[in-house]
């Protein structure tokens, strides 16, 4: 972990386990946050800043390799009925690696580093002259795009799903800027845009910046702590690997 301060035992107050605003999807990966960090002793906060809305799409058949970069992909791809044709699928971390294997499909390659640069890493010395196919939401970063074409690939992009902010939303800004959270945990950089227009919303944007100023927090990997940054948010912890278990343990263990 890289851990830049505190961790949500430093920052809790004396009694009480430590309040933890999580925003992930609102399906089994919130359930499951939530289940995690009570069996870890914090007290959860759901506040959802995420949700999908399918765009009916499925990737060309006609690529060298096929990238997926969320579960949401896996599964949309799979009520899709889309059946790979020897592509070489390419997941960019473990839990999309799951989900695609949890449809059925295998998984030909998985990058050591679980982000879209860790992707093209790991991709560049094979892509020259490829074809492929890159499957994920409308936000996706220009990095694996871009990474990939420089790398020599033909790339193609095929939008299966919007991300969007669920109305609603924003609870959790106005007890961060109460000053009643000890931490949060932001899974993607959509989710650290959204809280803060949340807040925005809510009239509470400053307040809510300066609540988590004396709260931990916790980002999943680089990119979403990049974003984080330069909209205002010090950053406590990365977790070593981007997954959910890795930030959540190393928001309140250290
Ligand atoms: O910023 C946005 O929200 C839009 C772009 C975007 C970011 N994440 C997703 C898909 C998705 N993943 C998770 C949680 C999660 N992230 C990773 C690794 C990872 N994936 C991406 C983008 O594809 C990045 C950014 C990048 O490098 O470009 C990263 C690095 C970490 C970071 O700082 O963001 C993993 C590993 C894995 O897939 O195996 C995971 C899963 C963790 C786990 O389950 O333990 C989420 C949120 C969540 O799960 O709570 C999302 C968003 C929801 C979704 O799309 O389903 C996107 C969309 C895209 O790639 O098109």
């Amino acid at each position: 972990m890289s851990e830049r301060s505190e961790t949500a035992a430093d920052s809790a107050p004396s009694t009480g386990p430590p309040t933890v605003a999580v925003f992930r999807p609102d399906d089994e990966r919130l359930e499951e946050a939530v289940s995690l960090l009570e069996d870890l002793g914090a007290n959860p906060v759901p506040d959802p800043m995420l949700a999908v809305e399918p765009a009916d799409a499925t990737p060309r058949t006609d690529a060298d390799y096929v990238v997926f970069t969320s579960k949401t992909g896996a599964e949309l791809v799979s009520e899709a009925g889309w059946e790979p044709t020897g592509e070489t699928v390419c997941a960019i971390g473990p839990a999309t690696a799951d989900a695609l294997r949890e449809e059925g499909y295998a998984v030909d390659i998985v990058p050591e580093e679980f982000t879209s640069s860790g992707l093209v890493d790991t991709l560049a010395a094979e892509v020259d002259g490829a074809r492929i196919e890159v499957a994920r939401s409308d936000h996706g970063s220009p990095v694996l795009l871009e990474g990939l074409e420089a790398a020599g690939a033909y790339v193609h992009e095929t939008v299966l799903y919007r991300l969007v902010r669920p109305d609603g939303s924003g609870d959790s800004a106005e007890l961060a800027a109460a000053g009643d959270l000890d931490a949060v945990c932001f899974t993607s950089s959509l989710t650290v845009e959204h809280f803060l227009e949340a807040a925005a919303e809510r009239g509470v944007r400053d307040d809510a910046l300066t609540g988590l100023a004396d709260a931990t927090v916790g980002v999943i990997g680089e990119p979403t702590a990049e974003t984080a940054s330069s909209q205002g948010l010090a950053v406590d912890v990365v977790p070593e690997e981007a997954t959910f278990e890795a930030l959540a343990r190393a928001v309140l263990t250290g």
